[in-house]
Formats: C-alpha cells, structure tokens, sequence
C-alpha cells in the first residue's frame, strides 16, 4: 500500500481536559517533500505529530489516508497505515530491558516484514553507518544519552517507513550524528522507500541541512508556506 495522501476534514484535538491544540482544520498535506513543522513552545508540534502517526485520536473530524477515514478504524485495520510510519518522540519508546541490537531488531521481526536474515543485515549496516558497533549489546539506560537518541532514530527508520514523524530529532544528538543521520535521510529518500517527512525542530541550523517546506501551526490552525531552496541560507 502505497501512502498517496494525508488529509484532515474539520480535525479538532485536545487533550484530556485541555483547549484544542488542533480546531477544525481543513488541510492537505503535502507531500513528497520534508516538512519543516513550526510553532510556538507549547503550541501543539508534537500533539499534530502524534495524530498524523495515530497514536491520538482527534475528537472530531476525519483524517483521511489515501481517502479513507483512519479515525474510527480498529487496529487490525489501521496496521498496514501503522507499518507505513515510522515516528521518533524524544527519548521514549525504545524497551528498557532489551538491548539497543533487539530494539532495532524486534519491529522487523515481530511484523515479520523481511526474513531474519535481511533484518539482520539491514540492522548491522545501520550500525556500521551509525558507528554504534560498541553499545549495540548494551541496554538504553546503560548508554550515553545521544546514543539513545540515536538508536530511537534508527528505530524510527528501521521499517523502512514511507511517512516520517520526528518531534525534535536533532536534540540530545550530537553533531556527527546530525550529519550521519541527515545523509541516511537523503539516502532513504533517494533510494524512494521514505517519501514524506515531517520534522518538528527548533533547531534551523539542523533543518537547513534539508531542502524542506513549512507548515505553521497557529492557534489550532495550519498554513503552509512554501520555502523557495534557493533563498535559504545553508549554515554548515
Ligand atoms: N499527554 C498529554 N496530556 C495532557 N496534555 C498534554 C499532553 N501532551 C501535551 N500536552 C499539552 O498540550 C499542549 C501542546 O503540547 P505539545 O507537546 O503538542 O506542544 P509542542 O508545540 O510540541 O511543545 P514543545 O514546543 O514544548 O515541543 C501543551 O499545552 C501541553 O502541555
């Protein structure tokens, strides 16, 4: 199942108890670019993340995938969308008690996407390219924080996802990493497996190593602006 589209149809989410951090909004997304997503502190970045992976739920509204409404599906029906996306938040998500080699390893073959053997190789090229050859039998509490957020990158990319969601990606990272992790996008994007990313950061420096596009999120609204490569100072 190829990802064509990702609409909302009058979309309002709040969390529990809270004022909407998302109202009724009517907005396709575009694609095939990088998405640079902008706000203030606060404003809901992360929250519209989450809902464009499916992991909140908006109270009203449709959100269409393709065209179809992923709102009101179960599980077993939303799981091939779910396979398609791949998301990092912060640090979280990786299992404490696994070690960095078996949180890479495990989606692969829990979803049983590729043999064993090709997880395995997928997964020891990433460490090679990463560099994390040295802590990868290592549990996450037992590493450096940048390598944990890392590997919580790695993982988001594991699948092979057609759609990327990253709240912060270059936080906690380091600088050759950045960069390492920046090239592996373009190369993923090259290769044409990931074809839609959205990026929320405040980090411009981080962001102008891509050619990205930008959506505001303002008071609960979304607005788009296009973002002419030419014009963008590269600070490298
Ligand atoms: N799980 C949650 N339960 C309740 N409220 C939440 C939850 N997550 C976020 N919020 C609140 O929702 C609002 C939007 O938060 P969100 O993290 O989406 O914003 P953000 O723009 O990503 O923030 P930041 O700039 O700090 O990364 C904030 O007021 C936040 O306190």
């Amino acid at each position: 199942m190829k990802i064509e589209s990702l609409k909302f149809e009058g979309v309002s989410f709040s969390h529990d108890g809270q004022d909407p951090v998302i109202q009724n909004v009517e907005f396709d997304f575009p694609m095939n670019e990088i998405i640079w997503v902008k706000a203030e502190e606060g404003a809901g970045k992360s929250s519209l993340l989450q809902v464009l992976g499916g992991l909140q739920i908006p109270q009203s509204g449709q959100y269409l995938i393709n065209g179809e409404n992923v709102v009101d599906m179960s599980f077993e029906e939303f799981l091939p969308y779910r396979l398609a996306i791949g998301y990092s938040f912060d640090y979280g998500g990786l299992i404490n008690n696994r070690t960095l080699y078996d949180n890479l390893m495990l989606p692969l073959l829990y979803h049983k996407v590729v043999s064993q053997q090709e997880a395995k190789e997928r997964v020891d090229e990433m460490v090679s390219i990463f560099d994390i050859g040295k802590f990868i039998n290592e549990r996450p509490a037992h590493v450096p924080g940048r390598i944990r957020k890392l590997t919580c990158l790695m993982r988001s990319v594991v699948m092979r996802p057609q759609v990327l969601l990253m709240d912060d990606p270059s936080v906690g990272l380091g600088q050759d990493s950045v960069y390492t992790f920046v090239d592996y996008l373009h190369k993923l994007r090259k290769e044409g497996s990931l074809n839609h990313v959205f990026i929320s950061s405040y980090d411009e420096k981080f962001m102008n190593l891509m050619s990205y596009q930008i959506i505001h999120l303002d008071e609960g609204q979304l607005y788009f602006q296009a973002v002419d490569p030419e014009k963008r100072v590269v600070h490298l």
